[in-house]
């Protein structure tokens, strides 16, 4: 009944090119019966056919054939209409089978010798049995194959015999088993078996079941979505600015909508669900509670004909954004049968890489999915071996149509993906089901290499690519059959149809990529032009927010509801001073104090272990005793009514005149870790890619040796262990650093904007905006590495006198003044603490002076020199 054309390029081959022997009962049985009611001219007729039977290869043959195209068929190639196959596929589904052909078939046979005919037949029919359902029959043929089954049963039930009802005596039937429509059959081996009618009916039932799962999970609500109410203002205003319609109107979701992870409303299997609650993770939180069901609504792994939408998520710090999408993807590529590169994960840094990688670690338990970080970290020719395989990425290796992959997730920064894009033979991103693109408004402000253009090239090349090898000048190598047919090297349609003028059917025209872009930030761009660049298709926006807000600024930037924001309004100078305060009087423990440079952090971190060190020296117990004030130490800075310093403090002053001569691996902010240069070593080629170092060296005893303290002896229980974090550690440093931090084994970490995007650190209960940052952006990200996951926390910003105009207005802007509160304190709350920290700053001038003679740029050394 349904001639259903399908190009078999999807055919599943396993590793070493074999074909992968998958389950197809239902179609065997079909194919079985066909088989039998063909030899009974009588019913060729009523041949039933599955989407990937025998006549399939000989349309195909005749689409690429012109002359040898026969009448009936519904083929664009033949008269420039496309004619739905669809329809055929949804209409009349009770009635008697229509549509095939049969006389088509028939002829379509005969215009090949009979030995060749035989060949093909047992070459598709082997093909057939390869193909995985589950994979590749999208839903409304699997809802067609029903139909065509139900179509058959009833004839047979009208024609051939009558169906044995449940519980009758199968001998009541008897006479009607010789019988087709009044004559008798001339073989009656011909006639179907009841074995063959049951299988009918259980291939309806799976069909059946199949489809009704499908379209559960299309209707599973989703939960109290509201869309966004826009007034006519803010959309014309949306308009004026070149925002997308889609844009203007999230779908909105209250930060509070959680909802209980189970089966029926997400779809996740037990074995996920297992997963989940061992990993403490009863309900899904809000952004989760609205991504999930949209992603696993398109639960199959390519479909050739509808592309499942893209989606945009913006949703605050810490409100699990990384689940909404490592869960889904984990459960669609579950069902996958051959690795294949299916789902991209992009972001800033490698640091994320590793954090985001550890996620997936630990809800793939139970399946054999293959997850691979790529980051620079290791030798470019260690990741080709873990990505593709030494075997595919040697200059002789045969470059594959297919590709090849030996991993199904791969997380990686932006960089090194153009790399292996650009020079590894065979890897490929086009079975790409998900392209994930986290911090996604970081990675668009980045336009380093070109590195979306690359990725969206090689999902989908420009016709002047194709067949080119991955270094640009080597041709694939085409396999051919006998009959001068491409072989499809598992090559993926949307793939297929850009390199080759594949002749388009009516069922599958379009093809299209199945590719998914999702793309996740606390703080989503809606620059026009940067959202262009990114090619979306169907695009869906999810936002969560609270109900009250509104307007550009406040909806891009919504904090944690737990976060409580403090601002200290202070000099230059006084600034260490606060931190101290902080950390001795207000008891900051599991702190992170960002500033806006790798050496000022450096100097912070060497003037807050210097205090500590003088201050264990003086008293192991107690604060030493003041010797000065407050007030003198700020008396040399006087602050103009405009708000511009007249004279600058040393400390700064050195800091900003270091910055401005320094290049740009100074500051860490909005740099692809690691991604500026193509250096495949650090220091750790020979660790595996995906291997966390191992060798912690405890942060206490690190800080303990730095600050010439006897690591043998016991420190004071009071003493405040700080340790800085940047990009000039080496990476084994950073990883042992943060691991010290979860363990709650530093109390202040002193860090760059490295770490102000994207990472979870579990303990952190305070923030401290040492440098004030410029942009909201920046704040929102900053202060939100606490009060995370619900839990709460609290943000102190120190704010310069010059600075609390723009801080206020940049506030203000944002919706977010109310927030926050101001915090004075007095000269009496710190006077204590003043001694040790004149010690402390001349000691570190001290060093300066001694290292800018010694020719060094950092006191203390830095241990980017002491790695050259
Ligand atoms: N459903 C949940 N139940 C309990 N904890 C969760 C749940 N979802 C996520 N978390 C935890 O919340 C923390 C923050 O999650 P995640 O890092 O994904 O936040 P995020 O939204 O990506 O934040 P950011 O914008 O800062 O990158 C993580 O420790 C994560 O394990």
């Amino acid at each position: 009944m349904f001639n259903i054309k399908r190009y078999d390029v999807e055919t599943e081959t396993s590793q070493n090119g074999t074909p992968v022997s998958t389950s197809t009962a239902a179609q065997e049985r079909l194919a079985k019966l066909n088989a039998r009611l063909k030899k009974n001219k009588g019913e060729s007729n009523n041949a039933v056919t599955t989407p990937h039977s025998q006549d399939t290869h000989n349309e195909q043959h005749q689409n690429q054939r012109p002359e040898h195209r026969s009448e009936g068929q519904h083929l664009r190639y033949d008269d420039g209409n496309k004619h739905s196959q669809h329809q055929h596929l949804t209409s009349d589904t009770g009635k008697k089978a229509q549509g095939f052909d049969i006389n088509t078939y028939k002829r379509s046979r005969e215009q090949y010798p009979e030995d060749d005919s035989k060949k093909y037949g047992k070459k598709w029919e082997k093909r057939t049995k390869e193909l995985k359902d589950s994979d590749l029959v999208p839903n409304d043929v699997r809802l067609a194959m029903k139909a065509e089954a139900e179509a058959k049963v009833n004839d047979i039930s009208t024609t051939t015999t009558v169906l044995p009802s449940e519980g009758q005596d199968d001998d009541d039937n008897s006479d009607n088993d010789q019988r087709v429509q009044g004559r008798d059959l001339e073989d009656e081996s011909n006639a179907p078996t009841e074995q063959e009618i049951d299988g009918v009916r259980q291939f309806m039932d799976d069909a059946s079941a199949d489809a009704a799962l499908a379209e559960l999970a299309a209707l599973v609500p989703l939960p109290t979505f509201e869309a966004k109410e826009i007034s006519a203002e803010d959309l014309e205003r949306a308009k004026s600015m070149g925002i997308p319609d889609w844009l203007a109107h999230p779908t909105k979701i209250e930060p509070e909508t959680n909802t209980p992870i189970n089966a029926a409303m997400f779809g996740f299997s037990e074995r996920l669900i297992k997963q989940c609650r061992q990993a403490g993770i009863e309900e899904c939180f809000a952004v989760q509670t609205a991504v999930i069901p949209v992603l696993m609504r398109a639960k199959h792994l390519g479909d050739i004909r509808k592309a499942p939408g893209d989606l945009c998520v913006s949703a605050p710090t810490g409100s699990g954004k990384t689940l909404a999408y490592v869960l889904p993807i984990i459960e669609i590529l579950s069902q996958r049968v051959v690795t294949r590169l299916r789902a991209l994960v992009v972001l800033p840094t490698r640091d994320l890489c590793v954090q985001v990688k550890e996620t997936f670690d630990t809800f793939v338990k139970g399946t054999d999915l293959k997850i691979a970080t790529s980051t620079g970290q290791n030798s470019f020719a260690h990741e080709q071996h873990v990505l593709v395989g030494e075997k595919y990425t040697t200059p002789q290796s045969k470059l594959l149509l297919g590709g090849h992959s030996r991993v199904d997730v791969l997380i990686t920064t932006p960089g090194r993906l153009i790399d292996h894009i650009k020079s590894t033979p065979n890897f490929t991103l086009q079975h790409l089901r998900f392209l994930v693109i986290d911090e996604a408004d970081r990675l668009l402000n980045q336009s380093f290499q070109d590195w979306l253009h690359h990725i969206l090239t090689a999902i989908h090349p420009s016709p002047e690519k194709r067949l080119l090898g991955a270094d640009g000048s080597k041709a694939i190598q085409l396999r051919q059959d006998q009959y001068g047919f491409p072989i499809h090297d598992a090559i993926a349609p949307g793939f297929l149809s850009s390199l080759f003028e594949v002749p388009e059917s009516d069922v599958e025209d379009p093809k299209v990529l199945s590719v998914q872009k999702l793309l996740f930030s606390a703080t989503l761009t809606r620059n026009p032009a940067k959202i262009a660049s990114l090619q979306l298709s169907d695009p869906q926006y999810v936002a969560v927010q609270e109900g009250g807000q509104d307007g550009d600024d406040k909806q891009k930037y919504t904090t944690p509801a737990g976060l409580t924001e403090n601002m200290i309004v202070c000099e230059s100078s006084e600034k260490p001073l606060m931190v101290l305060h902080l950390l001795h009087h207000l008891n900051v423990r599991s702190a992170l104090c960002f500033t806006k440079s790798v050496e000022s952090a450096h100097r912070l971190y060497k003037l807050v272990q210097l205090y500590e060190k003088i201050r264990i020296t003086a008293s192991p117990t107690t604060p030493s005793a003041p010797t000065a004030s407050i007030k003198e130490l700020s008396s040399r800075k006087k602050v103009k009514d405009n708000g511009v310093d007249d004279e600058d403090n040393d400390f700064e002053q050195k800091d900003n005149s270091d910055d401005s001569d320094d290049d740009s691996s100074n500051s860490d902010d909005e740099t692809s870790d690691g991604d500026n240069d193509n250096s495949d070593q650090e220091e750790d080629d020979d660790v595996e890619m995906e291997h966390v170092d191992a060798s912690t060296q405890s942060a206490l005893e690190a800080t303990a040796v730095d600050m010439d303290i006897d690591s043998s002896s016991v420190a004071p229980a009071d003493t405040i262990v700080v340790a800085e974090y940047s990009s000039d550690l080496p990476k084994s440093k950073r990883q042992s650093i943060l691991r010290a931090f979860n363990k709650g084994e530093i109390h202040l970490l002193i860090c760059s904007d490295l770490i102000s995007r994207g990472m979870d650190l579990s303990p952190v209960s305070v923030v401290i905006n040492y440098d004030t940052p410029v942009y909201m952006k920046k704040y929102i990200h900053r202060v939100g590495r606490t009060a995370r996951a619900g839990k709460s926390g609290t943000a102190y910003s120190l704010v310069e006198m010059q600075e609390a105009r723009h801080f206020k207005e940049m506030i203000t802007k944002a919706g977010h003044w109310e927030k926050i509160s101001r915090i004075k304190v007095k000269d009496q709350e710190v006077k204590d603490l003043v001694p040790g920290y004149t010690k402390a700053l001349a000691g570190l001038k001290e060093a300066l002076v001694s290292s800018a003679r010694a020719g060094k740029k950092r006191p203390f050394g830095s241990a980017r020199n002491a790695r050259k």
